[in-house]
């Protein structure tokens, strides 16, 4: 296994965890630090945790730099290179797992910009405990408070590194995380982290449930062609039919991340609204197009 490690206190203190359990589990246990190379001094940063990684007993430890694109805005793209580096990683060191430091407050936070966005109950249910290819993500922290492994941190005087962006009010989460939370628990009591999470849980359950009915339904309206069935479609309960539609989307090469609610909302309006005929260009060059009673999505 290997812990996922950027010198902030979940981290720290999900690598002690991991050092104190390794025997126990009898796991080869190590970690890795990704130097983004956003901030002056971040190689010096990712070095001294290399060191504390040691000194927790993890080994391989190593620190691997990368170059962040553009692409996404700025935190997008350097999540999109960390999880790269931390696959490569995975796959030199023939880990079978790597552990993240996502904690219950991180989840809630997940929770509420979905909210914010008008997302359905997949957004809304925020970070899986297991995910990626073959389940190699792990978060064991998912149920924890990030104040317990704040002070898991000092009982054990291990230091840690506080994130400028984690306190920088221009981005979102920062902003929710130190003003939006807080003000809700004054508002609505201190449970509403754990209300939160458990609403994560509860969304993933649903979703999971309506997305293997939608898998089922899709095979029930389409063509020898691949073509859909307008009528069948429109006999569907909307939140079935618009996962068909977004899966059809996806088949026919449209990228899930950039394929939005509103997206899907218009393919809907193909069959359900006035517009008997016409065309919706959705990203990746896909076309959604109205012919007759069936509904065609491919490359366009
Ligand atoms: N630079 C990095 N190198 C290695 N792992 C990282 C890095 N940044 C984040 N991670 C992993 O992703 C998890 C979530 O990171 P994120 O920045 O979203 O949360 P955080 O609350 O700042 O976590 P932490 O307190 O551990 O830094 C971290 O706990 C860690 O496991």
């Amino acid at each position: 296994m290997l812990v996922a490690c950027s010198g902030g206190a979940d981290s720290v203190a999900l690598a002690s965890a991991l050092a104190f359990e390794a025997p126990r589990l009898g796991v080869r246990a190590g970690g890795v630090t990704v130097d983004h190379g956003l901030q002056a001094g971040s190689d010096a940063r990712a070095a001294e945790v290399v060191l504390r990684l040691r000194e927790l007993g993890l080994d391989p430890v190593e620190s691997v730099a990368v170059r962040v694109g553009r692409e996404g805005g700025p935190e997008a793209a350097a999540r999109d290179a960390r999880y790269a580096a931390l696959d490569a990683a995975a796959e030199r060191h023939g880990a079978a797992a790597v552990l993240l430091g996502h904690t219950r407050d991180d989840q809630a936070e997940t929770v509420l910009l979905g909210l914010a966005r008008g997302s359905g109950i997949r957004s809304l249910s925020g970070m899986a405990a297991v995910s990626g290819a073959g389940g190699r993500y792990r978060r064991p922290f998912l149920q924890l408070d990030r104040q317990t492994a704040r002070k898991a941190c000092m009982v054990q005087s291990l230091s840690v590194w506080d994130d400028p962006h984690n306190a920088d009010p221009a981005y979102t989460r920062s902003r929710l995380r130190h003003e939006g939370l807080p003000a809700l628990e004054k508002a609505l009591g201190k449970g509403v982290v754990e209300a939160l999470a458990r609403t994560a849980q509860l969304s993933r359950d649903d979703a999971d449930a309506l997305d293997a009915w939608a898998g089922r339904a899709a095979a029930g309206v389409r063509d020898a062609d691949g073509r859909l069935e307008c009528a069948g479609l429109h006999a569907l309960p909307p939140a079935v039919r618009r996962r068909v539609l977004r899966r059809a989307a996806i088949e026919a090469g449209a990228p899930a991340g950039s394929l939005f609610a509103r997206h899907i909302e218009e393919v809907d309006r193909l069959i359900t609204g006035w517009r008997g005929q016409g065309a919706i260009n959705l990203p990746g060059k896909v076309v959604a197009r109205r012919q007759g009673g069936r509904l065609v999505i491919r490359q366009g």
